[in-house]
């Protein structure tokens, strides 16, 4: 008699679970005690297994999570024939469940000491086991897997979900400590039959509740300087006719030399991969890189193209097609996407037959021409036909002209195309900046999971594993159903591991939380990759990174009093709900901008009559006073703004220093880009501009335009939130911050622009900041741990998520005046901020990590903000100090207070 299976039999689970149970007694004679005695009256049936079954065995090589069958995996074991009869006693009147108890278990009396009782207490085993209601049928339909944890007295049930099903304390040792595999019982009103024991291990990695979700197919891949050359008589089966024979043996050498020095050929696939994929019995064939891209490919692309290789195969998770490329920015993902789509759709392992036909590559509509301009790079016009979807070139136009094999779309293009592009078979979806995909709820992620491709590849340059739930949208698209469900996942994974971070975690909860955390990045580092800067760093200049603290003026210092004396920032010093703190934020970051930014505001409000322009009339009042009766905003003096002087005298000696070399001017507004812009025209600078408004087409016409050595564009004025992540701005080798945001993602994403690939010049990085005032509240946060708790590195998080306490409000609106930087008096640094200081002599770098996956993850990253104790180590020293040898800082000097310094990759400029 077969029991029917469990669910997890059903999906072909094998973890730790009996296929099959042994033939009716233990459920026959657990009916009899049903019928002879009230259910509730019931606990443990102990059963007499004396039968063989098949016990599904995971296999140590493959790891737990194989859904494939393996020789080992269906392996007949006995059962160990441990106990008889059964006999019962009395459970505790404690029970909380279903009492009074009859509980049938093992003959032998144990008389329990009161220190061995201690043990018990803390014992814990784990069971695997799969539950129905109890009742008399012969054959039971169980309902589905659970996880049994006996503590000492008590016992918990969880599905497979990681939910409590069942609980129950006050239960006798002696009964508890016999559960073990086959038998049945009747707990906490559940039926269940153990299945297996689950070992510490598996339940802390939390390994015992995956069903189902493929198996690492090969866990130390990455052979990809392995050689094969294909045999072609030496197919792994025999092709089935001969016809068939014959066409495939006319296919089957490799496209490309696999025995050159250089050739970078993919791993093979190993038997069951073949014995999935190559039904028609195709001879092995190796897939060889072009040489024509190889020979551009980087170390850690070459390794990129084979992770991508392995992961859209199939080879590295059976059954899984999807991967996360993560590199930090500016490595290269695009090419290295590149290769793989050139690769795959001329070559295959099987017969040689091309893997893929149609590609999608989805990507923020600022990049769509520079994925064309890469591919013309790499592969030139006349290998690969792309095409790219634009306002003129529709996707009707791709279906109807056969011989184009990608499609380059925008992420909002698709969401208005998306009819047509579900009609097209595309066999690999590639989504650029695809840490959008974080929010599972939001169009764009609903419309490419409609897609039917399920070769899926993300590209980010953003670390995607700072929110648990973000990661796992991110896990769920390219490889569904890996984690389970978004409520599984969040018991079995998030719970315990941000559990374990609480300060009041106890050794038991970190612990879990430790291997729970362990197991996630094990399962998804089979298929996410991610290198930091420094494996291009050789290739790159060096980089010269300046904090520049200037100082406010008169007017600047006399408003922000007066701002901060407002009615509305005493109102949001109060702790009131609904203050007007982003408000008050606002004016102050205006006035550090530029005061007649703020000038301008308090005109356009002056009339309005709004609740919330009530406030913001509040803020300003009294202010205009303050203006000259006749100012003009339009004709605002450069002499008004520290930040501007510095800026101005800046450009000028970067134009006298270095007069082929350019700037790309970085601001998060569009107002302040327009005063700049007009700095540039009074200067007679001339520049380029690309902010929100700038037409998706023109974009990197305008990119193309500067960085080309024969434009005469001087300046690039960028506004980074509209078009920062993923331009290439090596045209540019001074890079200035002029204002700073919350959020440290987007100054690291725009500061990466012009440190990255193909940049001949060193690279010089300026961040504006105005002394004493918010801009160094905003910089320190950045730098503090404060500021780094929960998920900030992303781009979407704006102010608006940042929640403040009344503390910090108070510290947001001070101003500084005494104090040359309010920052390095933070930094509880020896010197006094008098004299040049290295730090040397501080502790070594602490690179503090907020990864919530790997809270002992030291290695550099570049997308983490700067730390302050790394800030300590730069180089640092106030304007007025005697020996500035750097030419640039030198000319400013005068209107700042104080400069960090930092120089990444000196030797390269030897
Ligand atoms: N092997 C290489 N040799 C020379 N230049 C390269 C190489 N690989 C990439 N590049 C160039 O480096 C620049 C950055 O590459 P790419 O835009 O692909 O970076 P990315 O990883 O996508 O960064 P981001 O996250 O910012 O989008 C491009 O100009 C690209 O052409
Ligand atoms: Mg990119």
């Amino acid at each position: 008699m077969r029991r029917s299976a469990a669910p997890s039999q059903l999906q072909g689970n094998s973890f730790k679970k009996l296929k099959f149970i042994p033939p009716g007694r233990s459920n026959s004679s657990l009916n009899e005690e049903i019928i002879s005695q009230s259910l509730d009256k019931k606990l443990f049936e102990g059963t007499a297994n004396t039968n063989s079954f098949v016990e599904s065995q995971n296999d140590p090589e493959i790891c737990s999570l194989n859904i494939l069958p393996t020789e080992k995996s269906i392996r007949e074991i006995h059962h160990r024939e441990n106990y008889s009869g059964k006999y019962s006693l009395e459970a505790s009147a404690l029970a909380t469940l279903d009492s009074p108890y009859t509980v049938h278990s093992a003959p032998k009396e144990i008389t329990v000491s009161k220190g061995q009782e201690e043990d018990h207490e803390n014992l814990v085993k784990y069971f695997s086991v799969v539950w129905c209601k109890p009742s008399k049928k012969k054959h039971k339909k169980w309902e589905g897997d659970a996880v049994l944890i006996v503590k000492g007295r008590s016992f918990i049930l969880k599905n497979l979900e990681g939910q409590d099903i069942g609980r129950g304390i006050g239960y006798k040792f002696k009964d508890l400590e016999k559960i073990e595999e086959g038998q049945t019982l009747i707990i906490g009103g559940k039926e269940i039959e153990v299945m297996g024991i689950i070992s510490p291990d598996d339940f802390s990695s939390g390994r015992c509740f995956q069903l189902g979700v493929g198996s690492p197919a090969m866990p130390n891949s990455s052979q990809g300087s392995k050689k094969y050359f294909a045999n072609p008589f030496k197919s792994v089966c025999k092709p089935s006719s001969k016809e068939n024979r014959q066409n495939d043996f006319q296919n089957c050498k490799p496209r490309h030399d696999p025995h050159t020095s250089n050739s970078l050929v993919m791993p093979r696939p190993d038997k069951n991969h073949q014995w999935m994929f190559n039904k028609n019995c195709f001879p092995l064939v190796d897939v060889v890189i072009d040489p024509y891209l190889v020979c551009h490919l980087r170390p850690h692309q070459k390794e990129g193209v084979v992770f991508l290789y392995e992961c859209v195969m199939g080879m590295r998770m059976n059954g899984r097609y999807g991967a996360i490329l993560a590199d930090e920015m500016g490595l290269g993902k695009t090419l290295q996407c590149i290769s793989l789509i050139w690769t795959l759709q001329c070559q295959g392992p099987y017969g040689g037959k091309p893997v893929i036909k149609k590609t999608l590559i989805v990507t923020p509509g600022s990049l769509v021409n520079n994925w064309r301009k890469e591919f013309q790079k790499w592969l030139g016009s006349e290998r690969i036909k792309i095409f790219t979807v634009d306002q003129d070139h529709k996707v009707e136009e791709f279906i109807k002209v056969t011989f184009y094999s990608v499609l380059i779309i925008s992420y909002e293009m698709l969401l208005r195309s998306l009819d047509q592009v579900k009609n097209i078979k595309f066999d690999l979806l590639i989504c650029d900046e695809g840490h959008r995909l974080k929010n599972s709820a939001i169009k764009t992620t609903t419309a490419l999971i409609s897609l039917s491709c399920e070769k899926r590849i993300i590209l980010s340059g953003t670390p995607v594993q700072n929110d648990l739930q973000e990661f796992f949208a991110l896990i769920d698209f390219v490889n569904p159903g890996i984690l389970g469900s978004l409520s599984s996942y969040r018991r079995i994974y998030e719970e315990p591991i941000i559990l374990s971070r609480e300060p009041s975690a106890s050794e038991e909860d970190k612990n879990l939380g430790e291997r729970r955390a362990a197991e996630l990045t094990c399962l998804t580092g089979l298929f996410i990759l991610r290198r930091t800067q420094e494996v291009i760093n050789k290739y790159l200049p060096p980089k010269i990174e300046n904090v520049v603290f200037c100082w406010p003026t008169a007017l600047q210092i006399e408003i922000y009093r007066k701002l901060l004396n407002s009615q509305a920032v005493r109102f949001c010093l109060q702790g009131l709900e609904n203050s007007p703190h982003l408000i008050c934020i606002g004016a102050l970051k205006k006035l550090c901008n530029h005061p007649c930014l703020l000038f301008s505001s308090i005109k356009e409000k002056e009339c309005s009559s709004t609740c919330d322009e009530n406030e913001e009339r509040r803020l300003y009042e009294g202010l205009l006073n303050v203006f000259p009766a006749d100012y003009n905003p339009l004709q605002f003096t450069e002499m008004e703004s520290g930040k501007l002087q510095v800026l101005l005298k800046l450009l000028a000696v970067i134009h006298d220093l270095r007069p082929t070399e350019k700037v790309v001017l970085v601001s998060n507004y569009t107002q302040t880009l327009n005063i700049l812009q007009e700095v540039c025209k009074r200067h007679g600078y001339t520049y380029t501009r690309l902010d929100g408004q700038t037409p998706i087409v023109q974009r990197q016409h305008i990119v193309d335009g500067f960085n080309s050595k024969h434009s005469s564009d001087f300046i690039f004025l960028l506004s980074s939130k509209a078009g920062g992540v993923g331009l290439n701005l090596i045209g540019g080798s001074h890079l200035i911050l002029y204002d700073i945001d919350w959020n440290p993602a987007t100054d690291i994403q725009a500061m990466s622009r012009v440190w990255r690939d193909g940049q001949k010049h060193p690279v010089h990085i300026y961040r504006l900041l105005t002394t004493g005032t918010i801009e160094e509240k905003i910089y320190q946060r950045q730098i503090s741990k404060q500021g780094l708790s929960g998920a900030v590195i992303d781009l979407t998080k704006t102010s608006e998520h940042i929640q403040f306490s009344v503390e910090e409000l108070k510290n947001l609106f001070t101003l500084h005046e005494s104090s040359r930087c309010v920052t390095h008096d933070l930094l509880d640094c020896e010197c006094t901020g008098e004299k040049d200081h290295t730090g040397d002599t501080w502790e070594k770098f602490t690179v503090s990590t907020h990864r919530q996956l790997d809270p002992h993850h030291q290695k550099s990253d570049s997308m983490k903000p700067l730390s302050m104790s790394q800030l300590k180590q730069w180089k640092h020293f106030p304007g007025d100090h005697l020996n500035l040898t750097d030419p640039f800082l030198q000319r400013i000097r005068e209107n700042v207070s104080f400069f960090f310094q930092n120089i990444t990759n000196q030797a390269a400029a030897k």
